[in-house]
C-alpha cells in the first residue's frame, strides 16, 4: 500500500539528511507506529507520503503510484486517499465542528445530500454526536483532535496518516484517541502513526518501525518503544544546526516545485486514478 524504496532526503544546506536510505513495506490494512528521537525524521517520512515534499533519491508508492512521478495535478487525488492528522489539529476556527467536517467533502466536490448523511456519522463515530453546532475554541484538546480525525476519515480514505495526534494532549486523552484510531484501523484502514509517545506504542502493540538520525534501526511486528535518552550535548548541536537553516532564505532553486495544489482543482475523473486497472502494484 506504501512502499519507501531507499529513500534519501536531504534539505537544502543540512549537513545530514534527514531519511538516509530508508526501506519500509506497508501492507494494505496495517498499523504501523514510526518512532524515534525529535529530529529522527519521522515527519519528513510522513510529509514525503503526501507529497508535501519529494525525495532526493529513491522512490514512494502509494497505492501503486510513484510519487515522483505523479503529476501535480494529480496530488490532490492522491490526499484524498491519504486522510492526515495532525499534533495542532488545525480546524477552521470560524467554522462549526459539523461544517469542519463537512468542508473536507465540499472541496471534493460531494453532493449536499451525501454530506448531510456522512457528517453526523463520522462525528458518531468519533464520539462527537452532540457536538456538531460547536466551536472548535469551544472543545478540549481531545475533543478537537476528534473532529480532525472525523474530517480526515470522512470521505472513507484507505490510508490514515497521524503525525503525533497525541502530542498535545495528556496521558489518559492520548489513549482514548489512540484507540478511536485503532478502531477506525479495525474498520479495514492502513493506518501509520508517528509518536515519541512510548505508553501508546506499548498499549497498542503493533508494527513498529524505530527512525535514528534517519536511520531505520528496527522493524518490528508487535513491537514496543523504550524511547533512549539523548546526549543534551547532540541534541543542541542539532538544534543548533537547525535554527542556523531555518534564519537563512531559501534558494528558489532548492524550493520543490511540485507545491500544494488547492483541493479544488480535483474533478470526479481523477477517483480513476487511485483503482488503475493497469498497475499491478495498485492492490498490494
Ligand atoms: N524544512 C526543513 N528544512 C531543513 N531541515 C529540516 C526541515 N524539516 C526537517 N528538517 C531536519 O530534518 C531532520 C528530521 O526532522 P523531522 O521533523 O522529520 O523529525 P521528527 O522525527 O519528526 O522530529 P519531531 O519529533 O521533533 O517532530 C531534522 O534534523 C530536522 O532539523
Amino acid at each position: 500500500m506504501i512502499r519507501f524504496e531507499n529513500v534519501t532526503k536531504r534539505y537544502p544546506r543540512q549537513k545530514h539528511p534527514a531519511l538516509d536510505d530508508v526501506d519500509i513495506n506497508i501492507d494494505r490494512g496495517e498499523f504501523v507506529f514510526v518512532v524515534g528521537a525529535s529530529g529522527s525524521g519521522k515527519s519528513t517520512l510522513m510529509r514525503l507520503a503526501i507529497r508535501e515534499e519529494q525525495v532526493s533519491s529513491g522512490r514512494i508508492l502509494v497505492g501503486g503510484h510513484d510519487l515522483r512521478r505523479m503529476p501535480h495535478r494529480k496530488v490532490p487525488q492522491l490526499r484524498r486517499q491519504v486522510g492526515t492528522v495532525f499534533q495542532d489539529f488545525r480546524l477552521l476556527p470560524n467554522k462549526t465542528v459539523s461544517q469542519n467536517v463537512a468542508f473536507a467533502l465540499q472541496v471534493i466536490g460531494r453532493p449536499r445530500r451525501a454530506i448531510r448523511a456522512l457528517v453526523p456519522e463520522t462525528l458518531e463515530l468519533v464520539g462527537l454526536a452532540d457536538m456538531g453546532k460547536r466551536f472548535p475554541h469551544e472543545l478540549s484538546g481531545g475533543e478537537q483532535q476528534r473532529v480532525a480525525i472525523a474530517r480526515a476519515v470522512v470521505n472513507n480514505p484507505p490510508v490514515l496518516l497521524a503525525d503525533e495526534p497525541t502530542g498535545n494532549l495528556d496521558p489518559a486523552t492520548s489513549l482514548e484517541i489512540v484507540r478511536l484510531i485503532g478502531r477506525i484501523h479495525a474498520s479495514g484502514t492502513t493506518v501509520v502513526m508517528a509518536t515519541h509517545d512510548n505508553s501508546i506504542v506499548d498499549e497498542m502493540r503493533q508494527r513498529v518501525v524505530e527512525l535514528e538520525d534517519g536511520v531505520v534501526v528496527r522493524d518490528e511486528e508487535a513491537g514496543s518503544y523504550v524511547p533512549k535518552v539523548v546526549d543534551s550535548r547532540d541534541r543542541d548541536e542539532r538544534e543548533t544546526e537547525r535554527a542556523e537553516t531555518d534564519d537563512e532564505q531559501v534558494d528558489p532553486e532548492d524550493r520543490d516545485p511540485m507545491e500544494e495544489a488547492p483541493l479544488g482543482e480535483v474533478t470526479a475523473d481523477d477517483w480513476d486514478m487511485w483503482d488503475d486497472p493497469d498497475d499491478p502494484e495498485a492492490h498490494r
